[in-house]
């Protein structure tokens, strides 16, 4: 994706010039250089990169830093602080009440994913807990009410629409009437699109905001128009009162960067991006958190929310057994059940720091197709060998499993060590919890644990043990000192 090859680079110039023996202005300048040529390949505005790279120069003046500061630190802040001021629109999204008919109506041309994002942004506040439904208005385009009807029954969310009524203005106030009565929370509206901004789509979107008197209108936008995208968001927004902008299709195109600055411009906060056609392939935009994740700086309380959101925390049997060293291929099995809960792989250790520059240079190795085959594996096995942590599988055995799941016998072998391997970090971490360590000690001890266990260039890419720890330490408080545990390490 366009973001993760961003940030690779970004955060392979930084890395390239802490790396260099000298920082001196002539390596600032190489970095500031290799960044703006990233930007300006993601199609972000010419003037913006000028500014980024004067701002950066004027704050980092290196000949007058006072000896023991350090350079790396500074600079790596100026980068982060000047790209959150190219992507923050400085103003803040609608407000919803819970408990009241909050109706959010979305526009936008059709095909730039308004559909697909009405169902995405029902799902993903459905799993917070609101009461949410979708109303189908787009009588423009034929096949709409099925499209919605096919995904909305998918994601479980309930929906309304017509096939037999032309008005979308009398289908959306009657849907909305409906839900308001049965006590929903979230009615959401999708509005018919046009291929091209022109009057009798503002005409209708105007009558249906009249009819439905919405909340927040929410306009959808392809992120492919790159820059374009200013002038078509100040064009909505002069018609109607767009409350938020949510930028789609961001996992395919180059100019994605684009589409995110120049939209900010306009002063309108960005709420939502898609980065998939799958219904989890949708995340909140928060300017901070964004700009962490492209410098490789990680997004913990992304990665808090999106566990606290899995419900990994509460997984209180899990934690049990682990905090009593136990760890069979049966728990292994369910931990990567778990992790499937977490969303797409790649998108969760892109929230984990230092990793995006990695997920880029592990160009097509899918972390999550692995873990799928190592399930395969595991379904073809007997409950005696899933359960019992002793059991031993002779060269015999391991073919009879690959050959009762179709994979080569290499594969089973490489489960089993991969297991040996959890095992013994469990065990460890199982004897650790019982010493009623504070946070503190559990997260030094569990980080020393993963040393030991771990491939040294992943530890480094954590920032080394002490990386890992401040991690670690992060998450368990975030998390009410449950985060070790959610993560499969039991802390009291
Ligand atoms: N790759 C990718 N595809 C997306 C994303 N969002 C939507 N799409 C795809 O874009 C296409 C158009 O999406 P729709 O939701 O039908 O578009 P629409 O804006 O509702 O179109 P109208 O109903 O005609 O106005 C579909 O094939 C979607 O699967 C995204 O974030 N990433």
């Amino acid at each position: 994706m366009v973001l993760e090859s961003l940030g690779g680079r970004i955060t392979g110039a930084l890395r390239k010039m802490t790396n260099s023996t000298v920082i001196d202005e002539e390596a600032l300048k190489e970095m500031l250089k290799e960044i703006a040529h990233a930007l300006l390949e993601a199609d972000v505005n010419i003037k913006s990169v000028v500014e980024l790279r004067k701002n950066v120069t004027n704050r980092v003046n290196l000949e007058e830093l006072a000896a023991g500061v350090n350079k790396r630190k500074l600079i790596q802040k100026a980068v982060f602080d000047e790209l959150c001021s190219m992507l923050d629109p400085g103003t803040k999204p609608v407000q919803m009440k819970r408990g009241k008919p909050n109706v959010v109506m979305f526009v936008g041309l059709q095909g730039n994913g308004k559909t697909t994002s009405c169902v995405k942004y029902a799902y993903y506040h459905q799993r917070k807990g609101w009461k949410a439904c979708l109303v189908c208005a787009d009588t423009f385009r034929a096949g709409a009410f099925d499209q919605l009807k096919q995904s909305a029954t998918k994601a479980k969310v309930p929906f309304y629409g017509s096939y037999t009524e032309t008005d979308p203005v009398k289908i959306a106030a009657d849907g909305v009437d409906r839900f308001r009565n049965e006590g929903y929370d979230l009615i959401i509206v999708d509005t018919s699109g046009r291929h091209k901004q022109e009057d009798s789509l503002f005409a209708e979107m105007e009558q249906m905001a009249q009819a439905v008197d919405p909340n927040d209108i929410i306009f959808v936008m392809d992120s492919a128009i790159g820059q374009a995208a200013h002038d078509q968001a100040q064009a909505f927004k002069s018609k109607v009162k767009v409350g938020s902008v949510i930028i789609t299709k961001l996992d395919g195109h180059a100019k994605g960067g684009g589409a995110l600055s120049a939209v900010s411009a306009t002063e309108s906060p960005i709420t939502f991006i898609g980065t998939g056609e799958h219904i989890d392939e949708f995340e909140p935009f928060n300017t901070q958190n964004f700009v962490g994740r492209l410098l490789g700086m990680g997004d913990v309380s992304g990665l808090v929310n999106t566990i606290k959101e899995a419900g990994l925390h509460e997984n209180v049997e899990m934690v049990k057994r682990i905090t009593e060293g136990i760890f069979t291929l049966r728990d292994m099995y369910d931990q990567f059940d778990s992790l499937a809960k977490l969303g797409p792989l790649n998108k969760v250790m892109g929230m984990l720091p230092g990793m995006s520059e990695m997920m880029q240079n592990a160009k097509g190795v899918d972390g999550s197709v692995r873990i799928k085959r190592f399930q395969h594996i595991m379904d073809s096995m007997t409950v005696d060998e899933m359960e019992n942590p002793k059991m031993n599988f002779t060269q015999s055995r391991k073919e009879r499993i690959a050959r009762g799941c179709g994979r080569h016998p290499q594969e089973v072998e490489e489960l089993l060590m991969e297991y040996k391997r959890f095992s013994k970090v469990v065990g460890k971490v199982g004897k650790m919890s019982k010493k009623n360590m504070n946070i503190d000690q559990l997260s030094r001890n569990t980080s020393q644990t993963f040393q030991q266990f771990m491939d040294p260039r992943m530890m480094a890419q954590f920032g080394g043990a002490g990386g890992m720890q401040k991690m670690m330490k992060e998450l368990s408080k975030s998390m009410d000192g449950k985060g070790l545990g959610a993560l499969g390490f039991g802390g009291r």
